[in-house]
Parts: C-alpha cells; sequence; structure tokens
C-alpha cells in the first residue's frame, strides 16, 4: 500500500508516455517517413545502449547533447505529415465519417465513374487515406467543394479548363482538380497503357491513395491501389471493388447474405434432384 501510495505518479506518467508514443506511431506508420524513423530510432537506441554500456563518455555526451539537433531533423523530416496533420486538426479529420455517409459518398463516386464511362470523358480521381496529397495538390487549383457527379462531369468535360489532369478527393470533398500525378516509371508489359493510367499507378506506389481511372478512349473504368491497376471493370465489379476498399465491413455483410441465400438455393437443388432420382 505504501509503495502504491509513493510511486502512484510514475505509473501515470508511464502510461501517458505509452499513449503519447503509440499514438505518434499510428500516426506515423503509414507514411513515407515512416521507415526513417524506425531506423533513426534503431540506430539512437544501438549506438546510445553501447555508449552507455562501454561507458564511452564523449559519445554519450555527444549523443544527450546532439538530441535537440535531432528533433529539428524530425520536424524537416515529417514536415509534409506535421503541416498536414496540423491543418487536419483545424479542420475535420477526427471527424469519422458514419457508415451511412461513406456509403453515400462511394456510391456517388461510383455514379459518377458510370457517367463518365457511358459519355466517354476522360477523368482521373485520387481518394487521399492516411498518406497526406497535399504536395500534388499543390500542382492544381484548390477547390474545397462538395462533390457531385454533376461537379465531377463539368470539370472533366473536354473544353472545362479544369478537365486536364487529376481530382483529389480528400474527406469526402473534392480538394483539388487539374492536380498532376507522378507518372509510374516502372516498365509497363502494356503499352497500350497511357499516360492517365500511368499517373494513377504512379500515384498509388508513393501513397495509400486509391486512384479511378475512366478513359477517355475505351469508356472503361480501372482502379489503381498499391500500384496495382485493376483494368476494364464491369459496373457492378466497379462497385463492389471500390465498396471492399472503403467499406469492407458491408461487402463482408453483403458475401455473407449472398452466400446464406446460395447455400439456401443448394439446398433446395439438392432437394430437387432427389425428387427427380425418385
Ligand atoms: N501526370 C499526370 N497527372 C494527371 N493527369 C495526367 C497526367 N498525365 C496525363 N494526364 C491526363 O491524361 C490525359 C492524357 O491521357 P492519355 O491519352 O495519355 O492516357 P490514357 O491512359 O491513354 O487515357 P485515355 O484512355 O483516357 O486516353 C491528359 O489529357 C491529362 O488529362
Amino acid at each position: 500500500m505504501q509503495f502504491l501510495l509513493e510511486h502512484w505518479r510514475d505509473g501515470v506518467e508511464i502510461l501517458i508516455l505509452w499513449i503519447g508514443i503509440y499514438q505518434l506511431y499510428r500516426t506515423f506508420r503509414a507514411t513515407r517517413g515512416a521507415s526513417i524513423l524506425v531506423g533513426i530510432v534503431m540506430i539512437l537506441a544501438i549506438v546510445t545502449s553501447l555508449a552507455f554500456l562501454f561507458q564511452l563518455k564523449v559519445i554519450a555526451w555527444i549523443l544527450t547533447r546532439a538530441g535537440l539537433f535531432g528533433v529539428f531533423a524530425l520536424v524537416i523530416i515529417f514536415q509534409p505529415e506535421l503541416r498536414s496533420a496540423l491543418a487536419k486538426l483545424g479542420s475535420s479529420k477526427f471527424f469519422t465519417f458514419t457508415k451511412n455517409q461513406q456509403l453515400e459518398f462511394t456510391g456517388m463516386l461510383a455514379d459518377s465513374a458510370i457517367q463518365l464511362s457511358k459519355h466517354r470523358i476522360g477523368a482521373l480521381f485520387a481518394l487521399e487515406r492516411d498518406i497526406s496529397l497535399q504536395d500534388h495538390l499543390e500542382t492544381g487549383v484548390p477547390l474545397d467543394a462538395e462533390f457531385s457527379p454533376e461537379l465531377a462531369q463539368s470539370i472533366f468535360y473536354p473544353k472545362a479548363a479544369l478537365h486536364d489532369g487529376g481530382m483529389i478527393l480528400a474527406q469526402n470533398r473534392v480538394a483539388a482538380a487539374g492536380c498532376v500525378f507522378p507518372v509510374s516509371q516502372r516498365e509497363m508489359s502494356d503499352r497500350t497503357l497511357g499516360l492517365r493510367h500511368r499517373a494513377a499507378i504512379g500515384l498509388t506506389e508513393e501513397t495509400d491513395a486509391v486512384c479511378v481511372v475512366v478513359s477517355e478512349e475505351t469508356g472503361s473504368i480501372s482502379i489503381a491501389e498499391n500500384g496495382k491497376l485493376t483494368r476494364n471493370l464491369t459496373d457492378t465489379e466497379f462497385r463492389e471493388m471500390l465498396e471492399g476498399i472503403f467499406l469492407p465491413e458491408q461487402k463482408q455483410n453483403d458475401d455473407d447474405a449472398e452466400e446464406t441465400l446460395d447455400s439456401k438455393d443448394n439446398r433446395i437443388d439438392s432437394s430437387d434432384r432427389d425428387l427427380v432420382s425418385d
């Protein structure tokens, strides 16, 4: 009891630090700087342990003094992530969308891409996830507008001023249009793949964004994720894939419901067979 009374503050401190470090890790784990941070922490941990183990006083002294510069270095390395985290603090990133809002947005995006495809209007959408697309947003025209299929159609209409380039969707809103994305430099086996599709692959190689491409030439719809392009999706496949990415639970429920129906059908089928054989 005496021990608890004396040391409860230490426990609270450890808990606060643990929560803080875990939240930092969660914020940065999906970013490009995450591997750099892990590398720096590992090197620092090894060198510090060696310095204290072998009583290397000068190195230990340098490490303690270098800590301050280390903080500056981290601020510079994580500048894009910090900037977007601060911007999101002021906006609504911490506001999580309800399932219904997400379902509505995904449905609207699917409707929009299918409409564009029917009219053979070329389009490129990039959907921001954990990694900020701020750098790419700055290559285009910031909009911060509510998304609607009509707006997408007006923007990608071939004679419109912003039809060239990609549209960035962040927080279920149109963040910008006319943005230039990095074109994938990977050796493509398919030489028919033009710049719009390669830009979708390039952006999803560099970030965790998901891209939707509508081909002007063929009207086909493709989705790029993690640098992989899934092409020529039918309307149903496209809707299902979008749902699978943005509403995995919803998709799972739908699949389960379908499976239950299928198994019921199978049961009916087998009983029918019995009837026939009898
Ligand atoms: N780096 C880029 N970032 C964003 N959009 C781009 C980029 N490069 C090209 N685009 C868009 O792609 C259009 C050119 O597409 P291109 O015909 O080369 O590609 P594609 O993949 O064959 O597409 P489509 O099937 O629609 O013709 C440009 O008009 C421009 O709007």
